[in-house]
């Protein structure tokens, strides 16, 4: 029951407003039942001449004016009717209106616990992860805990209290006629259980299908593009159909199943009502029960029955959300990265020794082999290979995206390791292959990363990153918003703006990761000089298939199977035999018809 616990574990600060809630249905429930009491005492005690069998009603009929007084006035017995219902009404307000306060406030603090956590897991564990089935977790996973704590939850106290105390109250009033009316509670209790315990595997079935439908449509949407531009539109209409038919199909089959449950139940829940009225009336015949004594009966059976009936129900949707809890934990279980740690924030000037650096990704074979070299402050190094050489991992150690397994890379001095991990991705802006733009104006996605920055910063940013004049070219210039994705931009202008966002934060240390691919090679070149223009010089890391990228570079590496096989500058690298100089004759001799080549 490690799930309940953590249930309870997120309800902390909820505890007396549930505790409230379950006071507020015991009372509701008290009042439904004294209703059917105080009838059974008008008929039998006021209208009949019976005495009251209760001390407590005893002391309300005095209370009101006594027997002959209300016999009388009838209707004094139903302003109090009235009154009771409305009292009932009253707490059964508190109880909806405190339990759903309570669960709103722990799926708010289940959410933010989550969100939380996955923004502190690490980069490896986001690059892996599916972030579909992570929203699925964040929304409807939270969802099926928050209708349990809202409705079943207070529920489960309400029905157990509703159940022992009208059973108390029949086995004190008549014992032989509280157990035929108790009879049917065991079977529809158990049949309640067994069918909807079956049932769970269909409720799980649809909410997956539901999921693989919105997954088709999520991806449908977010590439619509690469649909349009295949001529995909048939298959996909296809494939949504097959999902939409599913998710229909399951659930048609699950509303079928209820509907069986519900006529079979009622079937036994009315032969149950029959029975209570055919031994009661005989029994009633007979002078052994009051007429009143059987109205109680025939009014309580109800009470007692619907609850059961919700019973099942609600132990079903507890393993639902006892299932989806345990979803949640299982993010909230994964380890997060230690970011604040207490290691060293050196100021950061761009001295880089890399000395025998490897690297595997978890147990496989290493992906980086003995690397070593050296780059000053201010330098620039560019990186060449074939895809999946490892350049992007050379590059994502800078930053402790991942820690390197063998040898050592020091920042001007320092071990890389003992550098705090917040610290170091402050002063090193990664460029990334893919450039990600938030739904946000140009200008805000610029300053992402620090929003105080003035527009003058953003400005010189983006001029160095050769953008500007794209900006000031768009009706509403920088205000100008970004669609999901910066869909409105094209692929060079989304690198640029990725370029111009890392450049404003001046770090010590700038990687572009292929991040000049999507621009041709008069921007590539302007791109390059304004950065090296700069006031504040970086030590720059440019990894590219281009030559005409790399070849200013104070030292090009070239990369081959994790291993550094050439290294030089291109002065140096094109009188040497290999694979620098083969791409560089390929791209010269082709320059005039083809841009680049890559190797
Ligand atoms: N997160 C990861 N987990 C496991 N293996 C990975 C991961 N990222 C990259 N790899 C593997 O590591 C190797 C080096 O990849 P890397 O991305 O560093 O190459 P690259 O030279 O940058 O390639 P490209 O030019 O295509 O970007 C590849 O075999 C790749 O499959």
């Amino acid at each position: 029951m490690r799930e309940l616990k953590s249930i309870f574990k997120f309800m902390k600060g909820s505890k007396f407003i549930y505790l409230l809630s379950i006071l507020s249905i015991i009372l509701a429930t008290f009042f439904t039942v004294i209703g059917p009491l105080l009838i059974k005492t008008t008929i039998d005690s006021i209208i009949g001449n019976k005495p009251i069998d209760s001390e407590q009603l005893a002391e309300l009929i005095n209370f009101l004016g006594g027997k002959a007084f209300l016999k009388n006035n009838i209707w004094i017995i139903g302003i109090v009717l009235i009154i009771l219902t409305i009292l009932r009404g009253i707490f059964l307000y508190l109880k909806n209106t405190l339990s759903s306060k309570s669960a709103e406030n722990t799926a708010k603090s289940i959410r933010e616990e989550l969100y939380d956590h996955i923004q502190k897991l690490p980069y490896e564990y986001h690059v892996k992860a599916d972030t579909g089935e992570l929203i699925q977790r964040c929304s409807s996973d939270v969802e099926t805990v928050r209708r349990f704590l809202a409705v079943q939850f207070v529920e489960v106290g309400g029905s157990l209290f509703n159940l022992i105390f009208v059973a108390y109250i029949m086995f004190n009033l008549h014992i032989k006629m509280a157990l035929v009316s108790m009879a049917a509670v065991p079977i529809i209790f158990i049949f309640a259980f067994i069918f909807f315990s079956k049932v769970q595997k269909i409720f799980l079935e649809v909410d997956e299908a539901e999921g693989r439908l919105s997954t088709v449509l999520q991806e449908n949407l977010t590439g619509i593009r690469v649909v349009k531009a295949f001529a995909r539109q048939n298959y996909e209409i296809k494939k949504f159909d097959e999902k939409n038919c599913e998710y229909k199909d399951l659930t048609f089959r699950l509303i079928k199943l209820l509907a069986w449950y519900w006529s079979i139940s009622d079937f036994i829940c009315m032969l149950q009502i029959g029975t209570v009225l055919a031994m009661g009336s005989l029994w009633a015949a007979k002078g052994q029960l009051s007429l009143g004594t059987l109205v109680v009966f025939i009014t309580y059976e109800s009470m007692l029955l619907w609850p059961v009936r919700q019973m099942g129900r609600i132990l079903t949707d507890m393993g639902k959300a006892i299932v989806s809890i345990g979803r949640i934990e299982e993010i909230l279980e994964e380890p997060t990265e230690i970011l604040e740690e207490n290691y060293e924030k050196p100021q950061i000037i761009g001295n880089i020794s890399f000395r025998n650096v490897s690297f595997a990704y978890e147990d496989k074979e290493s992906v980086l082999k003995g690397i070593s070299f050296d780059v000053k402050a201010g330098e620039t190094i560019a990186i060449l290979g074939p895809t999946g050489s490892g350049k992007s991992s050379l590059v994502h150690l800078l930053p402790r995206l991942y820690d390197y397994d063998r040898g050592s890379i020091k920042i001007d001095g320092i071990e890389l390791k003992s550098i705090d991990k917040k610290w170091i991705r402050k002063n090193v802006g990664l460029v990334l292959q893919e450039p990600f733009l938030f739904a946000k104006t140009i200008r805000d996605n610029i300053k992402i990363s620090n929003p105080r920055l003035n527009d003058k910063k953003v400005f010189e940013a983006a001029e160095a990153a050769s953008i500007h004049n794209d900006i000031s070219s768009f009706d509403k210039g920088y205000d100008t918003l970004v669609g999901e994705r910066g869909v409105s931009l094209s692929g060079g202008q989304k690198q640029r703006m990725a370029i111009a966002r890392t450049i404003i934060v001046e770090s010590p240390i700038v990687v572009f990761d292929d991040s000049l691919s999507a621009v041709d090679a008069e921007t590539d070149i302007a791109i390059r000089e304004a950065l090296n223009e700069r006031k504040s010089k970086s030590t720059t890391f440019i990894i590219s298939h281009r030559i005409s990228t790399v070849q200013d570079a104070d030292l090009i590496l070239v990369l081959d199977n994790g291993k550094i096989v050439q290294e030089g500058t291109h002065e140096t690298l094109i009188k040497e035999d290999g694979v620098y100089k083969r791409v560089y004759n390929i791209q010269s001799s082709f320059k005039d018809n083809v841009k680049e080549v890559n190797i």
